[in-house]
C-alpha cells in the first residue's frame, strides 16, 4: 500500500510517497520540484546542488524543476517560467494498478497578483508522478480553462545524479539535428554524448535514450514534448553559479523532455507530455 506523507525538506513543505517495494520520491510544493527519487535499492538518482536556497527565495538548483509556460528566455516573462516558483497543491494520491502515484496543481487563483497580472490566462497544471518498480513515471498535463487561446513552452528540467561526468554518456542521439550554445545548428555524428566541456544542445527530435554513468544505466522515454535538451554547465559557467558548488558541475547532467518553442493552447484544449525513466542497473 503505498503511503503519503507530509514533510519539509530545508525550509520546504514536501510530500513523499513510498512503494510497497521501497523506492520513494520526494516533492516540494514549491515548483512541483521533485527532490528525491530513490530506487528500491536505496540509490539516489537525482542531483540536488549543496548551495541551493530551500527557502522558496529562488528556484531550486537540482531535482526536477518544472518549466511553464516559457523555456529559458524563449517569451516575454520569467526565465523558464513562473511554474518552478510558484506554491502548488497536492491532488489526488494513492495506488493505481498496485502503483504509488501523486498529483500536484496549479491554476490562475494559485498565483501572486504579480505572476497572474503578467500572464493572464486561466489556465490549469497538473504534474502526476507515479514510482514503477524501477521506473519512475511523470505526466504533465496542461489545461486551457479560458476562451482564447494561450501559448506556452514547457520542460521537465532534470538532473540526474552521474556521480562522475568523465564516466558518463549518453547513447541514441546519433543523426538527430541540434541547435547548440553558439547557435550553430548541426546532426550529431558521434554514437554516444560525453561531456569534456559545457554541453547545452536543443534536440529537435525525442528518441528513446540511453544514460550511462559509472554505476547505472538508465532508459528514459518521452511523448507529446518536441525536443531533448541536454545541458551541463561545465566548468567556467559552474563557478558564475551562486547556487551550485563550484565541483558539483561534475556530479550531474540534465537531460529534459521539452517543448521550447511557444505554441498555442486553444480555448477548452489539453496538452500533455510524458517523460519515463527506467533503471536498467
Ligand atoms: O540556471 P537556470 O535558469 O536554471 O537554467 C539552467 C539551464 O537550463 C537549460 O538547460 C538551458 O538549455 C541552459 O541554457 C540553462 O543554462
Amino acid at each position: 500500500m503505498a503511503v503519503v506523507t507530509m514533510t519539509e525538506y530545508g525550509a520546504l513543505p514536501a510530500a513523499q510517497i513510498c512503494a510497497a517495494d521501497g523506492a520513494e520520491i520526494t516533492l516540494s510544493l514549491f515548483g512541483a520540484h521533485l527532490l528525491s527519487w530513490k530506487t528500491a535499492d536505496g540509490q539516489q538518482r537525482l542531483f540536488v546542488s549543496s548551495q541551493t536556497p530551500l527557502d522558496g527565495s529562488k528556484a531550486i538548483r537540482g531535482g526536477v524543476p518544472v518549466i511553464f509556460p516559457q523555456f529559458n528566455m524563449r517569451g516575454p516573462g520569467l526565465r523558464h517560467g513562473f511554474a518552478r516558483v510558484s506554491h502548488w497543491r497536492v491532488g489526488a494520491s494513492g495506488e493505481e494498478n498496485g502503483q504509488a502515484f501523486i498529483e500536484l496543481e496549479l491554476n490562475q487563483q494559485d498565483l501572486p497578483a504579480e505572476h497572474a497580472a503578467a500572464w493572464p490566462h486561466d489556465f490549469a497544471l497538473t504534474l502526476r508522478y507515479t514510482l514503477q518498480g524501477d521506473a519512475l513515471a511523470v505526466r504533465f498535463t496542461v489545461h486551457n480553462c479560458g476562451t482564447r487561446e494561450f501559448p506556452f513552452g514547457v520542460a521537465l528540467h532534470t538532473y540526474f545524479d552521474v556521480g562522475q561526468l568523465a564516466a558518463t554518456s549518453v547513447a541514441g542521439l546519433q543523426g538527430q539535428r541540434y541547435t547548440d550554445h553558439h547557435l550553430q545548428t548541426a546532426t550529431q555524428d558521434q554514437p554516444a554524448l560525453h561531456f569534456t566541456e559545457k554541453q547545452d544542445r536543443l534536440y529537435q527530435s525525442t528518441p528513446a535514450l540511453t544514460l550511462n554513468t559509472a554505476s547505472a544505466t538508465l532508459q528514459l522515454e518521452q511523448q507529446g514534448f518536441d525536443n531533448w535538451v541536454v545541458w551541463n554547465p561545465g566548468q567556467a559557467d559552474a563557478a558564475a553559479l551562486t547556487d551550485l558548488a563550484d565541483e558539483e558541475y561534475l556530479r550531474f547532467i540534465c537531460i529534459e523532455p521539452a517543448r521550447i518553442d511557444q505554441q498555442p493552447l486553444a480555448a477548452g484544449a489539453s496538452w500533455t507530455g510524458s517523460h519515463r525513466i527506467r533503471c536498467c542497473g
